[in-house]
């Protein structure tokens, strides 16, 4: 008896935020709590000065029938700088149609294309405000006055290719984890989602460490903090700050600790964290030492401002890398090991339960035991490659022309036939120097 039904079940709908708060939905940047006009949004100088009330939209000065010869000459600005900002090409922030942020398809190592120049604005203030409310067009997100100091460039690449807009995530999709799930709820979802109850002593922590083998679920805990506390989610991986931004990753720490101040309730998703705070050696090059400054700075920031509700969770596979001072800040570590029997279960139920498949009961069972020592990742590999197996046996076939009916459901060979093929990535040495670490420094049990 088969006890997998094909289902068209997806965990995800789209990320939600606490009310009042700055969202990304289908492509346009929303503040629900403040909605400003663009209009409103520039130079205060520029606004004609009439006797009348002041319109507070382009839109209502144009159909307002007369206008005096300040406010054509500013209806006049605006349609120059809107046509200027069309033709300054696509992910610009220019681009009066698109918001920032609001496509994630160029990915972290996406071609980025620069924003348009600044023009006439002495300090470069009254620029980037254009720039940045140009950006925000459709929305009419106001202007921050805490980002006046950060690069255009370095916003618009915070929002789109930082700032996170997957879909949510809940508990129950990540498999096992029990202890590091509920710990997380008690010590920063709560505390996120009710800060009036947890003051003081109760006071979530603002840096939290998960450490472990790769592919055991930390990326997915930090976007379930995220999602669950609904909170913006930023994430980035240290070794791009230090790599692909050289010379600008410190700049680029602070700039997006300052763009996740303006959207809080945040989560700033740091990946890789070791190589951006470890040990410092002899050879430690003099960027990478300033980067580590900044963000221990910003982390002490974060950590002594009790109104800022950020919270940054690194991950690591390598946590004795990591030096003392960066250690103690991330106060809760917490050891995301490698999923026991019933998580792995779980991990091939769920996948299967979105395929057509063939296996029993027993036959769970059996290949959840053969795959002792499989990460999370693994076990994804494992059931992909057993979902090609149908494929494969088409062999005769044209695939061009069988009809999907014709494949069959995936069955308990093709997991044998994947299982000689897919091994753990974890070695037991590496397990042994996880266990040990996490006696000496983790906050488990
Ligand atoms: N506990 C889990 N439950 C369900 N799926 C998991 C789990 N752990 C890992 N996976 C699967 O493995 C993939 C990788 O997981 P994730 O990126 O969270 O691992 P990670 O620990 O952050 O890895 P790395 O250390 O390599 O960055 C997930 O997208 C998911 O498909």
């Amino acid at each position: 008896m088969p006890v997998f039904a094909k289902s068209n079940a997806t965990a995800y709908t789209s990320v939600s935020t606490a009310p009042g708060q700055s969202t990304f939905s289908a492509g346009n940047f929303v503040n629900a709590g403040k909605r400003k006009n663009l209009c409103a949004m520039e130079d205060e100088d520029q606004r004609p000065t009439v006797s009348k009330p002041i319109p507070t939209t382009c839109d209502t000065l144009e159909e307002g029938g007369f206008k005096t010869a300040k406010e054509q000459l500013w209806v006049d600005q605006q349609k120059k700088h809107n046509s200027l900002s069309r033709n300054a090409g696509p992910g610009t922030y220019g681009t009066g149609k698109k918001s920032l942020g609001a496509v994630r398809s160029r990915g972290l190592h996406g071609k980025f294309v620069p924003p348009i120049a600044k023009q006439d604005d002495g300090d470069g203030y009254t620029g980037q405000k254009k720039a940045y409310s140009a950006s925000n067009s459709e929305s009419n997100v106001p202007f921050d006055e805490r980002l006046k100091n950060i690069e255009p460039k370095m916003i618009e690449l915070i929002m789109s290719e930082i700032m996170d807009h997957g879909p949510p995530l809940n508990w129950d999709d990540i498999a096992g984890l029990e202890f590091a799930k509920t710990t997380i709820k008690e010590i920063v979802v709560w505390p996120m989602l009710r800060p009036d109850i947890f003051t003081g002593l109760r006071g979530p922590p603002k840096g939290i460490l998960l450490f472990g083998p790769p592919g055991t679920g930390k990326t997915l805990i930090g976007k379930c903090i995220a999602c669950q506390s609904r909170a913006t989610f930023f994430s980035i991986s240290a070794s791009s700050l230090t790599s692909k931004w050289v010379g600008e990753g410190e700049k680029m720490v602070r700039a997006l600790f300052t763009v996740a101040r303006c959207h809080q309730p945040a989560v700033i998703f740091i990946d890789e964290i070791d190589s951006l705070l470890s040990q410092r050696g002899e050879g430690e090059h003099e960027s990478s030492r300033r980067i580590k400054t900044e963000f221990l700075v910003q982390l002490d920031g974060a950590t002594t401002s009790s109104d800022d509700r950020i919270l940054v969770v690194g991950a690591t596979n390598r946590p004795q890398e990591i030096d003392e001072a960066a250690r103690r800040r991330l106060v809760k570590r917490l050891y995301i090991p490698l999923p026991e029997v019933s998580a792995r279960k779980q991990i091939i139920v769920s996948l299967m339960s979105q395929e057509t498949c063939s296996l029993s009961e027993k036959e769970v069972e059996s290949i959840v035991l053969q795959a002792e020592g499989f990460s999370g990742a693994d076990m994804t590999q494992l059931c992909r490659e057993a979902a090609l197996g149908p494929i494969r046996s088409l062999q005769v076939f044209d695939i061009s022309t069988i009809s999907s009916d014709q494949v069959r459901p995936i069955a308990y060979v093709d997991f044998q036939n994947a299982l000689q093929t897919v091994r753990p990535s974890v070695s037991k040495q590496d397990l042994e120097l996880y266990e040990q670490w996490n006696k000496t420094f983790g906050c488990g049990r």
